[in-house]
């Protein structure tokens, strides 16, 4: 124990069923000394306790932590009830100076339950004003139900088609297309719903990027794939296929989460990160998609329209396919943006959460 000249001893607080103190330096001498044989304690303990014991109105455990400069008390109350006054003598000893900013009486007590009840009621008006939308909770079950038929569908072209590759090896690449086209068909024109989603405002977000996405993939997988047979058994089949289910295993189960208020740190960062090499390769993979057809639709004329004499034979679909290609690198460039904005968005506000 510290001895010092001053013999002040602060009263920091009558609060709840503790009583919290702060003695600076007090010597102990000044302290009895004797313990009750029950308390193994160090003989400062002890002569703390003894001060509460023989001289406050009800005390049933005292503990003490001491710093270099003070010692602070605390006196659990036997009974859960306000104190009179701290020592049994009425006059309070030269020594205690109570410290005020700690102090709690009864009805500051009632103050801070009264300011705990108004923040509750403020927190469930705020909550039922943002669930004032009568339909929020079929609203949410729709959009949870889509995703989790998206998931389940793009789980299933990405699992066999690992599975395949595992076996079969580079020989699984040609016949991608007689394996999963029905189930990609089945999700792609189901995806339409992400175009009509932002635009009856079921979701916010632009219409814009979603119709890229979605037109962009089904002119590949419907036209390219789907009406040139000379294209399904192409290994480029078997890329675009897997690039797309990548990330789609990551996206729908993020927005599942979602519908029920939920973020998984590592599902989110997945979701806002992996598009980033994953979207310039599933461009790339279907420029050459597109590449390979162009002599393809030259040949068969397929949906080439045909022109006046004058103006030469036809005007071949290959034309617009080389105007669409542009188009894919713009439409990378605007989609890019859109997410990398999501993702700075996303994050900014998730940090903000944890600050
Ligand atoms: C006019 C037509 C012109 C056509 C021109 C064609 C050109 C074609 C060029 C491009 C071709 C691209 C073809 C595609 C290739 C590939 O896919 S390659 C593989 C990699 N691909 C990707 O990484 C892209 C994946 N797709 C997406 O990310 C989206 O489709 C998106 C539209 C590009 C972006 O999604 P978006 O919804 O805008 O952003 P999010 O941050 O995810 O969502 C915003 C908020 O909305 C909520 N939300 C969205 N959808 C749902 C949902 N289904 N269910 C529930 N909630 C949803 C989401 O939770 C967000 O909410 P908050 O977090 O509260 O903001």
């Amino acid at each position: 124990m510290i001895m010092s000249g001053t013999e002040q001893m602060e009263w920091n607080g009558n609060h709840g069923n503790h009583v919290f103190d702060t003695m600076p330096l007090i010597p102990l001498q000044s302290l009895p000394r004797a313990c009750p044989p029950q308390m193994k304690v160090p003989p400062t303990s002890c002569g703390i306790y003894n001060y509460y014991h023989t001289h406050c109105v009800s005390v049933c455990q005292v503990s003490h932590r001491s710093t270099q400069r003070l010692v602070n008390v605390t006196v659990r109350k036997q009974e859960q009830r306000w104190w009179d006054r701290l020592t049994l003598q009425e006059r309070k000893p030269l020594f205690l100076a109570p410290d005020f900013d700690r102090w709690l009486d009864e009805s500051d007590a009632e103050m801070e339950l009264q300011a705990k009840e108004e923040e509750k009621i403020n927190k469930v008006s705020i909550e039922s004003r943002i669930r004032k939308d009568p339909y929020l909770g079929l609203k949410k079950g729709y959009l949870f139900m889509y995703n989790l038929v998206q998931f389940l569908g793009f789980s299933w072209i990405f699992v066999n088609m690992t599975v395949r590759l595992f076996i079969l090896g580079q020989d699984s690449f040609y016949d991608t297309f007689h394996t999963i086209a029905d189930m990609m068909y089945f999700c792609q024109m189901m995806a339409v719903a992400e175009v009509m989603n932002p635009l009856v405002g079921l979701v916010k977000t632009g219409v814009f990027p979603a119709m890229i996405q979605v037109v962009g993939r089904n002119v590949i997988l419907f036209v390219i794939f789907g009406s040139l047979e000379e294209m399904q058994n192409k290994a480029v089949v078997f890329f675009v296929f897997y690039l797309w289910s990548t990330i789609e295993i990551f996206r729908y189960p993020f927005y599942m989460l979602a519908c029920i208020d939920t973020d998984w740190k590592l599902l989110t960062w997945l979701r806002y990160s992996i598009w980033m090499p994953l979207y310039p390769l599933g461009v790339l993979a279907e420029a050459i998609a597109v590449i390979q057809s162009l002599p393809i639709f030259d040949e068969t004329r397929l949906y080439s329209i045909p022109l006046p004499t004058v103006l030469g034979s036809s005007f071949s679909f290959s034309f617009t396919l080389k105007i669409y290609l542009a188009l894919m690198f713009l439409g990378l460039f605007i989609n890019f943006r859109h997410l990398f904005r999501q993702r700075r968005r996303r994050m900014r506000s998730r940090k903000r959460k944890m600050n």
